[in-house]
């Protein structure tokens, strides 16, 4: 399972949750502007937008797991297992298979609303990369510093969601998690009051006791609400500092501690790694399982202008600061 998030202070900031049993050696990988960008069934990028984000590098091809352009595009793709439904080829559209699907958007376009039009005319076409990575069922949040919409290809095709919450979990379909909201619509940050019977005396006797209610556990549609509740009650500073700091919190607050979901015998899934892009800077911050540490990877101190892949491997392994 995973969390997407999209969070504005003064810049803007980009980053999810991989919460997976295991690893396929992602690394932060920047794609310059003139990497040839090939599609199975469209058209090629020889430049586009040059791209910073976690990828898988396959076949000299970077798969992106979440990305954000130079223009602070950004997009993340989660795991959608049953519901994810991709399509044969369709002649009057564009054909653009779900591994290809952040490269081509965050390769031509800056706004959410340039997102939306080019979807009307997009199908996501079941073609797998090769034998090794065949497809994912994936759903995708794609974020600009105002607007995030949540894309879904399921049974019925394309569905386009306003995302106002700004944050992408796991099943059920997005609808259905928005919907779900409605349950806590009582939870708040301040003590409760109460409606529950004038014959009856109540104490509030702890702080927090506004969200009692709001669930914990690991599910998506938990994660989701937690997520939601997290981030729309939110209060930082807006420093790079304190911003990336209250982002990684915010994704705390639904990260994943080894041995509480086990997903075969002895298999249990994590929190991988944790990111926050600040999408105006062109930054991507993260942090992994064993390293609490920020490391950060900045586009611009490359060349953008290039056309070969930049792949930083991740600094895993606790990076204590000793202090005597
Ligand atoms: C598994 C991950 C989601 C984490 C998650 O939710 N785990 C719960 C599993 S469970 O539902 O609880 O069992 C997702 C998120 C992004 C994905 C990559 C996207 C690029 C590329 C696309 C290609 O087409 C296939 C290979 C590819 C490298 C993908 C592999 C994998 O699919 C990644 C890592």
């Amino acid at each position: 399972m995973c969390t997407g998030l999209s969070y504005t202070t003064r810049d803007h900031y980009f980053g999810r949750n991989l919460d997976l049993e295991f690893s396929y050696n992602e690394t932060v990988t920047i794609t310059p502007r003139n990497f040839p960008f090939e599609f199975r069934k469209a058209a090629a990028l020889a430049t586009h937008h040059a791209i910073i984000g976690m990828a898988t590098i396959a076949d000299g091809y970077p798969l992106y797991y979440d990305a954000t352009n130079e223009k602070g595009l950004s997009m993340a793709g989660l795991n959608f297992p049953e519901n994810a439904d991709y399509k044969p080829e369709a002649v009057d559209k564009t054909n653009i298979t779900p591994f290809e699907f952040i490269p081509w958007i965050l390769g031509q376009f800056e706004t959410v609303d340039e997102v939306r039009a080019a979807l009307l005319s997009l199908n996501l076409v079941k073609i797998d990369f090769s034998d090794t990575f065949p497809l994912s069922p994936l759903h995708w949040i794609i974020s600009d510093r105002t607007t995030s919409i949540t894309v879904e290809s399921v049974k019925d095709g394309l569905r386009v969601y306003d995302n106002p919450v700004g944050v992408l979990t796991n099943n059920p379909t997005f609808d259905i998690q928005s919907f779900n909201l409605n349950n806590y619509m009582h939870l708040s940050r301040n003590p409760p009051e109460t409606n529950f019977s004038d014959e009856l005396e109540f104490d509030v006797y702890s702080r927090g006791m506004g969200a009692i209610g709001l669930p914990g556990d690991l599910s998506s549609a938990s994660r989701f609400v937690k997520a939601a509740f997290t981030k729309m009650n939110s209060v930082s500073g807006d420093s790079e500092s304190e911003s990336i700091s209250q982002f990684l919190q915010i994704l705390g607050s639904v990260a994943q501690q080894r041995g509480c979901v086990e997903v075969s015998p002895g298999k249990y899934e994590i929190t991988i790694y944790s990111s926050c892009c600040n999408t105006d800077k062109g930054v991507y911050y993260y942090t992994t399982y064993e390293n609490s540490q920020v490391s950060g990877v900045d586009m611009h101190k490359e060349d953008l202008d290039g056309n070969a892949l930049a792949a930083y491997p991740l600094v895993k392994g606790q990076q204590v600061h000793m202090q005597n």
